[in-house]
């Protein structure tokens, strides 16, 4: 075991040790330089001491005190200089943590091929508690500022309670002792404050109480609450109950403000003490006047005992790196999709799901599914909420393995394909609209560097999108983040349209290459006009493409080549829109239901 495991395993409890191996891994070299800078900054207090007592000495001995005088103004100097840079390393060190934490996590999350990670309880856990580690103000970036004030504030104590020791052993023990007192006084009101404003239980208790005594003063009320009996003594009860657990929080609070007061009566006195014993010691000519100022110096440089505020910064910063340093292995524990070394082929024919199943934990979610899906027909898929359909689409898409069951391309198992090419053949629209907050352009061309805007601006009209067009501010510049002065919002169906444009122009980026195109119910807020618009651009796409359809609006889908109807993870219905509504199906059932809605919706808007 190298000495580095074994620090690791000593104090893999400490969070802040956890800190610095993130700091050391972002930053090896600001790490290096911050420690020499921390170093000769913090030689410099206990060197300014001992030089000082040496001027001191020089000039009562009549001697020349040039040599002395020097290490004092460059002790003074050095202080100075030295204590800003290191700041400064400090400040830039936190900034190269946060952003390689951040760097980091980006990369975690897109190193699978797949997207079963982000499926995963324990990595999508870890991932929400690094994410919440790492912003706000208790930040990694803050723990490793805490840590650099802690370090060099604790290691100058130390040395000039050495110094301090050599002169009268007892007074760093007197003086340590009266700062951790006192530390332990400030340090309970702070965590009373914490937990006061967590639970939220004492403010809650004061607007109760004010609101029974409101209640009780009022004339208006007071007049009916006498009127009802038992009403008035019930309600003083309730105020007085309330009331005494605000006294006794008030109370408490005063006893905490007090122990500080006399906490910090304690340094005083124990500085007074230490004083008082150098100037008895030079009055009993024990000490030189060097000696007094020696101790008196070092007594001012043991004061960093009493600073907290840094260790605060390390204390609720450090465990965002604990979080963060958990990530990798959260996400070792996650399956992956099987991916194999073949490119996808330029064109492909068919794609087959042969006796699929597939369940997210134990529970099955789709069981002995068969479909082919053939270039240049449509296929839709519908059942119930819960029925497995969007499952289905993740399998297709092979962002997910199936537990059970093969999915082929051409007759080749998946698995053997390069699942990213396979991911970048695959144009999905998904159930929620993903909403940039970027131009209209880069919404319909998301991920393009430059996209070609004639090609936005045509993906938008045949998406429906024209009026919109014509109504933006600024046509395809318009920022669509209603937050900003200079963006705009967009109702829930021309979201919609921008999605189908963002899909259209995808299809057209791919050019004759084949693709796999899926809809998750993509005119759930379009009305009945822009729907069918929609069914007839549909069909156009589909000549060129394998196109599957999920939807539980049953109009949309009748034009697809071949329907399927899911139950519960199993084809139960399979044909053409014709040949399920022939017989007495669940399909037509469910079809002859939508239809008489849809009618009615219709002879609304055409009124
Ligand atoms: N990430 C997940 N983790 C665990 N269970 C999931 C997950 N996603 C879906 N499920 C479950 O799998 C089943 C099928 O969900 P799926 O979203 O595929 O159904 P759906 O037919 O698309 O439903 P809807 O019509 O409501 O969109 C449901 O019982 C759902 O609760």
């Amino acid at each position: 075991m190298n000495v580095l495991s074994w620090l690791r395993t000593r104090l893999s409890g400490r969070a802040a040790f956890e800190v610095v191996l993130l700091a050391v891994r972002a930053s090896p070299r600001t790490v290096a330089a911050l420690v020499l800078f921390t170093v000769l900054a913090t030689a410099m207090p206990p060197l300014f001491v001992l030089a000082g007592g040496w001027v001191a000495s020089d000039i009562t001995a009549g001697a020349p005190a040039l040599a002395s005088l020097t290490v004092l103004v460059c002790a003074y100097l050095g202080g100075q200089i030295l204590t800003p840079v290191r700041q400064t390393l400090a400040v830039v060190l936190a900034r190269r943590v946060e952003h390689a934490v951040r760097s980091e996590m980006l990369a975690l999350v897109d190193r699978p091929a797949g997207i079963a990670h982000l499926h995963d309880d324990r990595f999508v856990g870890s991932l929400r508690a690094a994410q919440a580690a790492s912003s706000g103000y208790f930040t990694v970036g803050a723990a490793v500022r805490g840590l650099a004030e802690v370090c060099p504030g604790r290691l100058s104590a130390l040395v000039t309670a050495v110094i301090l020791a050599h002169y009268l052993w007892w007074a760093p023990i007197v003086l340590a002792g009266s700062w951790l007192l006192y530390r332990s006084a400030v340090r309970s009101e702070v965590r009373a404050a914490v937990a006061g404003r967590e639970s939220g239980h004492h403010s809650e208790s004061v607007s109760r109480a004010d609101y029974l005594r409101g209640l009780l003063l009022d004339s208006r009320r007071s007049a009916e609450l006498i009127l009802m009996p038992g009403a008035r003594p019930w309600l003083v009860g309730r105020f007085e109950d309330r009331w005494s657990e605000v006294s006794a929080a008030k109370a408490a609070r005063n006893r905490r403000a007090a122990a500080q007061v006399w906490a910090g009566a304690v340094v005083v006195g124990a500085h007074l003490l230490v004083a008082w014993a150098a100037l008895d010691q030079a009055r009993r000519g024990e000490f030189g006047t060097a000696a007094v100022l020696v101790v008196l110096q070092a007594m001012a440089g043991m004061e960093s005992l009493g600073w907290i505020g840094p260790e605060y910064m390390v204390e609720y910063g450090a465990p965002a790196a604990a979080e963060v340093r958990r990530l990798p292995a959260a996400l070792g524990r996650t399956r992956d999709v099987r991916s194999g070394p073949r490119p996808i082929p330029s064109t492909f024919q068919t794609i087959t799901v042969r006796e699929v199943g597939f369940g997210y934990r134990d529970a099955p979610v789709l069981q002995d599914v068969d479909l082919e899906l053939r270039t240049g027909r449509s296929l839709a898929v519908v059942g119930l909420n819960g029925a497995g359909k969007s499952t289905l689409a993740k399998l297709l898409t092979g962002a997910l393995d199936p537990t059970r069951g093969t999915l082929e391309v051409d007759g080749v198992p998946l698995t053997e394909f390069d699942r990213r090419g396979w991911l970048s053949r695959c144009v999905v629209a998904d159930q929620d609209v993903i909403r940039y907050p970027l131009s209209l352009a880069a919404n319909v061309a998301p991920g393009a560097p430059s996209p070609d805007l004639a090609l936005v601006e045509k993906a938008l009209r045949e998406a429906g999108a024209d009026l919109l067009l014509d109504r933006l501010p600024d046509g395809l510049d318009t920022l669509l983040l209603p937050e900003s002065a200079q963006g705009v919002d967009l109702s829930g169906g021309e979201w919609q349209r921008v999605v189908l444009a963002r899909i259209l122009y995808h299809l057209d980026s791919l050019g004759n290459r084949s693709s796999l195109v899926i809809l998750d119910e993509p005119t759930a807020s379009l009305d009945v006009r822009a729907e069918e618009r929609f069914n007839q651009r549909f069909s156009e796409l589909a000549t060129s493409t394998t196109a599957v359809l999920i939807s539980h609006r049953l109009s949309t889908v009748r034009h697809a080549d071949e329907i399927v109807l899911l139950d519960r993870g199993r084809v139960i219905e399979q044909g053409t829109h014709d040949e399920l509504m022939s017989g007495p199906t669940r399909y037509a059932q469910m079809f002859r239901r939508q239809a008489e809605r849809f009618r009615a919706a219709k002879e609304d808007v055409d009124d």
